[in-house]
């Protein structure tokens, strides 16, 4: 379980038919600023993780989830942040899928994932997709 301070954050990865996964560069501004992400947020008191990513998807990408099954968890400790990243990945969805936040993003394909930064916490996705 999440510790009282660790920060749960559902994490959906999205893939297209022809096996691209949707990403996007967060903001300067943000914790982990200007590395790539996977669209997601934090699962809020009143929710579940299932529900967070549904809402979060929604309002990041435009993006109605109609099937996501687990496909890790992973904890991290940043310096300034302990993080819980429950990662979906999202087998069927609708929707004109892009960025509503005004953040750079794109569909890759797998092999080209390791060829952007993303926050060290997320290395072990990578690793997960790449192996599949
Ligand atoms: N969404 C997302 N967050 C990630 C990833 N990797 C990673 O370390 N994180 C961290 C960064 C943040 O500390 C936290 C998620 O925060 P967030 O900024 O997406 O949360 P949120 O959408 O709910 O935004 P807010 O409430 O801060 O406005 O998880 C990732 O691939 N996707
Ligand atoms: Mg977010």
């Amino acid at each position: 379980m999440a510790s009282s301070n660790r920060v749960h954050v559902a994490v959906g990865v999205i893939e297209d038919d022809n096996g691209h996964i949707f990403i996007s560069c967060r903001h300067p501004h943000l914790h982990q600023g200007g590395k790539w992400e996977f669209p997601g947020g934090k699962v809020e008191a009143n929710e579940s993780v299932y529900e967070a990513l549904c809402r979060e998807l929604q309002e990041e990408c435009n993006l109605t989830v109609q099937q996501a099954c687990p496909l890790t968890v992973i904890t991290h400790d940043y310096s300034d942040k302990q993080v819980l990243l429950d990662v979906w990945m999202v087998t069927a969805f609708s929707g004109s899928v892009s960025q509503q936040e005004g953040q750079q993003w794109r569909w890759v394909p797998v092999y080209e994932l390791d060829a952007y930064p993303f926050p060290p916490a997320n290395q072990p996705i990578i690793e997960v997709l790449q192996r599949r």
